[in-house]
C-alpha cells in the first residue's frame, strides 16, 4: 500500500508535486499517467527516499521508505533501467544487490529465470539491449520478494512479446495481492494492464479512478446507425435528450440514446438498419481529454490533436465515493 498526503516537492521557484494525495492499494495495478513533466517521476523518487518532499508526506506499507529495516523486501522499484554498473553481469549485479539484505545465489537465479535472462546472465550488462536492460530492472525489482511494486515506464523498449509478458507479470503479481504502481505512456497497453488509472498534471491530481470510470467520465458515448432510411431515423429519434449528427447519406452518429433505444424505435417504424454500434470513447480520448490543460511540452500537430480529441468537454460524472475526476 502505498499513501501519499499532500505530497509536495519544489525545485527553486518550480513545483514539480503541488499536494498530491492518493492511495494506492493492494491486489490492483494502479497506473500512473500523466503528460512529460506531470511530476510522476518526482513522485516515485520521493515514494522510494530518493527526494525529500518539501512538505507533505509518503508512506509504503505504513512507515517511510527510510524507516524500513529491509527496503528490498518491501518495495521493489524500477526507476532508471540504466543505472547499473556497466561491467558486471547480471548475475553478479543482482547478487550484489542481494547481499545488502542477505539475498543469496537462489533467489538470484530464481529471477533471473523469471525475468527470461537465463541465457545472457552472465554476460557484461554494458552490453544488453534496452529490453535486456528492463527485464534486468525488472528481475531487481523482484529481488526481495517485495509486497509494492513501483515500475517506471517497464515495457519501454520491450519487443510485442515483452510488452505482453510485463501485463501478464504486473497482472499476476496483483492477484497475489500485492500492490502495483506503474507509469507508462501507452495508453492502449496501460489500458489493458490497469484496474485504476491515477492521472497527473502540472503537478497535482487530475483524476484518480477505476478505468471504466474513468473513461465513462471523461468520453462521450455515442451510437453510430447505418440506414437506406437515415433521413426518417434522425426524424423518428429527434427528441431533446439526444444529438444527431448525420456522417453521411446512410449513417447517423446519436449521443444520448442507447443502442436498444435506437433499435427498437427502428423496429417499431419498420425502418430498416444496416448497422447498429454502440461507439466508447478510449483511454486515450479521456487521457487527452483530461490533460489537454496540462500538457507543458506540446508540439503544434499534438496541440491540434488534443484540441480535436473528439470528446472534449465531456460530462465527467464519476461516483466520489469510488473515484474522483476533476479538471
Ligand atoms: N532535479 C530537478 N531540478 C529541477 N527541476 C526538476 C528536477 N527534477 C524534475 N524537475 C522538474 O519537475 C517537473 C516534473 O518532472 P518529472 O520528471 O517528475 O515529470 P514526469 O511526469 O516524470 O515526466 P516524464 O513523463 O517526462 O518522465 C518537470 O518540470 C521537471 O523539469
Amino acid at each position: 500500500m502505498i499513501e501519499a498526503h499532500s505530497l509536495t516537492k519544489r525545485y527553486g521557484p518550480k513545483t514539480a508535486v503541488d499536494q498530491v494525495s492518493f492511495t494506492v492499494r493492494p491486489g490492483l495495478v494502479t497506473g500512473f499517467l500523466g503528460p512529460n513533466g506531470a511530476g510522476k517521476s518526482t513522485t516515485m523518487r520521493m515514494i522510494v527516499g530518493l527526494d525529500r518532499p518539501t512538505s507533505g508526506s509518503v508512506t509504503v506499507n505504513g512507515k517511510v521508505y527510510s524507516d524500513h529495516a529491509a527496503p528490498l523486501h518491501e518495495v521493489g522499484v524500477l526507476l532508471d533501467a540504466k543505472a547499473v554498473h556497466q561491467g558486471r553481469s547480471a548475475y553478479s549485479h543482482l547478487l550484489a544487490l542481494g547481499a545488502t539484505h542477505g539475498i543469496g545465489a537462489s533467489r538470484v537465479k530464481e529471477v533471473i529465470e523469471m525475468t527470461g535472462l537465463d541465457s545472457v546472465a552472465k554476460k557484461r550488462v554494458g552490453g544488453f539491449s534496452l529490453g535486456m536492460g528492463q527485464r534486468l530492472g525488472i528481475a531487481a525489482a523482484m529481488l526481495g520478494d517485495p509486497s509494492t511494486l513501483i515500475l517506471d515506464e517497464p515495457v519501454n523498449g520491450l519487443d510485442p512479446e515483452g510488452v505482453v509478458w510485463v501485463r501478464e507479470l504486473v497482472r499476476f503479481l496483483a492477484s497475489e495481492g500485492r500492490t502495483v504502481l506503474l507509469s507508462s505512456h501507452l495508453m492502449s497497453e496501460m489500458a489493458q494492464t490497469a484496474d485504476r488509472i491515477i492521472v497527473l498534471g502540472r503537478g497535482r491530481v487530475i483524476a484518480d479512478a477505476p478505468v471504466a470510470d474513468l473513461i465513462s467520465g471523461a468520453t462521450v458515448s455515442s451510437v453510430r446507425a447505418v440506414s437506406p432510411q437515415a433521413g426518417e431515423l434522425a426524424r423518428l429519434l429527434n427528441s431533446p435528450d439526444a444529438t444527431i449528427t448525420s456522417v453521411d447519406a446512410q449513417t447517423l452518429e446519436i449521443v444520448g440514446l442507447t443502442s436498444a433505444v435506437v433499435g427498437e424505435a427502428a423496429a417499431r417504424a419498420g425502418l430498416t438498419l444496416h448497422e447498429l454500434t454502440p461507439l466508447k470513447g478510449s483511454l486515450e480520448d479521456a487521457y487527452m481529454n483530461l490533460t489537454a490543460d496540462s500538457v507543458e511540452y506540446r508540439t503544434t500537430a499534438a496541440s491540434a490533436g488534443a484540441a480535436s480529441g473528439g470528446n472534449a468537454g465531456a460530462p465527467l460524472a464519476t461516483d466520489p465515493s469510488h473515484s474522483e475526476v476533476s479538471r
